[in-house]
């Protein structure tokens, strides 16, 4: 419970309104508003939330926020009109339920997020301190392990999320920003003490019109969401690399770059195992060894980026570096599942989107003596324009490819396996996903290597409106069961 008055610098006119009222929390979702709640009309992508006032009145809403201009006529509660209704609704959240940890940080780039999140968390936790991560695979903290919806969630639950974290001792907390997320304001209400990036690729040109209009989005991390100096971890290795860089130093935050390119954390000399790195590193005048357990190169440009925000806000390098070895990989992520009588090895990966799925592709051939085999497809409801790329990147990168079903959401799960086939005729197409993973293990022989690829950590396969369980993981290991192994 918090007085009205208390949002009075983030709200116009409440201050004016007589006799200060209680606000029991506060709701964007009109369905959700209970009595005492602040309701706030946000414009969405398919609704505007004020034409849902009413609704919100009539469950309780004892005063509401909308956009300036948007709300014609009387209403009977308090109104405050705002610029942006999703900045204001990240202000209060924040306000609301009071607390973070002491230092948190946020990571942008089209993939990696997850996987900096998770590995900023574990080096933190090596150090000793008490550390949270949250992005796509869910709140990770001691004590919590609980599965997500959202990237970036909403101001509401994040804050809530985040108030509890620092209640419990959290003192750490990394978290991915996505561009829905920047874009929406989800995280305006973060107190930030550093920002990293990670690259830039092909995703979500259903929401963004342009690629630059997506870096430009991505780039509220650091040229709004960041206070003025504080420290932008940026990889440095990549297409878009050097206009992150500019953009941090445009906007007058500390730039720190790692990878081969980078001089905060530069990489001297990495030699990839399959399923580990050995290297050494520069930072700061001296070299450190780094041994990271993981498979593919992409792993090791995010561990840098992870150790460049953990040293940036304070961590001794020799310990985050020193952290490297007991690293786990975020679920999903280029993830050893299983391994045949044979020896063929099977992994469960998150690429859906093109950049993603070179890389992972890329990653596995040099220890591959045999052959690349990829089950995979395309979301629907969902960027189109990807489907051929990824398409075409399966036609060159693998052996054998099997286009199946992602999650088709609302569409017609055979028209998205068309878009993908039309750059990779040769494709088997087998639309039921268990039967494309035991038909690609089947055929697995001494030398070869499978990339299940799209869904990663996902608990369920969404088709025309119904959520069923399915798990990658688990189809891996029955169809490995089925052979004996
Ligand atoms: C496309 C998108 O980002 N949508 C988000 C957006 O919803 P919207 O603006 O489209 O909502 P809308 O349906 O147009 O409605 C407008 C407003 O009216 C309200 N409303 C609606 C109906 C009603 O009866 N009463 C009512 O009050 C809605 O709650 C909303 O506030 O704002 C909502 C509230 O903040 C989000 O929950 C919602 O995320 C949906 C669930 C979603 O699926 N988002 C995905 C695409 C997403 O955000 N993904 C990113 C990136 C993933 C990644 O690649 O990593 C993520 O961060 O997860
Ligand atoms: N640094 C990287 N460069 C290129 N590809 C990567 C990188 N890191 C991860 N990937 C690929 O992207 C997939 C998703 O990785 P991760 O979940 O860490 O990224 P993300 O940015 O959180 O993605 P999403 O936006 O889908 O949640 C991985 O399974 C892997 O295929
Ligand atoms: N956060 C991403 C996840 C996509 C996962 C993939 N399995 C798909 O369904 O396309 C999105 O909602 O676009
Ligand atoms: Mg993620």
């Amino acid at each position: 419970m918090i007085k009205l008055a208390a949002f009075a610098d983030i709200l116009p006119h409440v201050a004016s309104i007589p006799g200060d009222m209680d606000i029991t929390g506060l709701a964007s979702d009109s369905r959700r508003v209970e009595p005492g709640n602040l309701f706030f009309a946000l414009a969405g992508t398919k609704a505007d939330g004020a034409a849902f006032i009413a609704d919100a009145i009539q469950r309780g809403a004892s005063a509401v926020v909308a956009r300036k201009g948007s709300v014609t006529g009387e209403i009977s509660v308090p109104l405050s009109e705002v610029d942006d209704p999703r900045l204001a609704l990240a202000q209060a959240a924040a306000r609301f339920y009071a607390g973070q940890p002491a230092t948190m940080v946020a990571v942008t780039g089209t993939s990696g997020k997850t996987s900096v999140a998770s590995f900023t968390r574990q080096i933190w936790e090596y150090a000793g301190l008490s550390a949270a991560s949250i992005g796509t695979t869910g709140v990770v903290a001691p004590g919590r392990d609980e599965y997500g919806e959202l990237t970036t969630p909403d101001p509401i639950s994040l804050h809530k999320l985040l108030s509890e974290l620092a209640a419990s001792g959290v003192t750490h907390g990394a978290m991915e920003a996505s561009s829905h997320g920047l874009s929406q304001r989800r995280l305006d209400g973060v107190k930030l003490a550093a920002g990293g990036f990670t690259n830039l690729g092909r995703d979500h040109m259903d929401y963004h019109p342009t690629v630059e209009e997506y870096h430009q989005t991505k780039m509220r991390l650091f040229d709004t969401l960041l206070p003025v100096g504080a420290p932008a971890v940026v990889f440095a290795d990549d297409a878009w690399s050097e206009a992150t860089m500019e953009a941090v130093r445009k906007a007058g935050r500390e730039l720190l770059t790692v990878g081969r390119n980078g001089t905060y954390i530069t990489i001297k000399r990495a030699e990839h195992e399959r399923h580990r790195q050995h290297g050494e590193v520069e930072h700061d005048g001296r070299i450190y060894e780094i041994d990271l357990p993981l498979a593919g190169e992409f792993q090791l440009s995010n561990a840098l980026v992870a150790a460049g925000l953990a040293i940036a806000t304070g961590l001794d390098p020799a310990i985050a570096f020193k952290a490297f070895k007991y690293i786990k990989g975020a679920s999903g992520r280029l993830e050893l599942t299983g391994t045949t009588p044979e020896g063929a090895q099977i992994y469960v990966d998150y690429a859906h989107k093109p950049e993603a799925l070179e890389n992972v592709l890329k990653a596995v051939r040099p220890f591959t003596t045999g052959r690349v085999f990829l089950v995979f497809g395309c979301g629907g409801d969902r960027d189109r324009g990807k489907r051929p790329i990824m398409g075409d990147i399966a036609r060159r990168l693998a052996d054998v490819a099997i286009v199946t079903d992602d999650n088709p959401r609302s569409e017609d799960a055979s028209a998205i396996r068309a878009e993908i086939m039309a750059a990779i005729p040769d494709a088997q197409e087998i639309g039921d996903r268990r039967e494309a993973i035991r038909s690609a293990i089947a055929m697995l022989r001494t030398g070869d290597t499978l990339i299940v690829a799209g869904k990663g950590h996902e608990h369920g396969q969404e088709i025309a409106g119904t959520k069923y369980p399915f798990s990658d993981h688990e189809e891996v290991s029955k169809a490995l069961e089925g052979l004996g192994s």
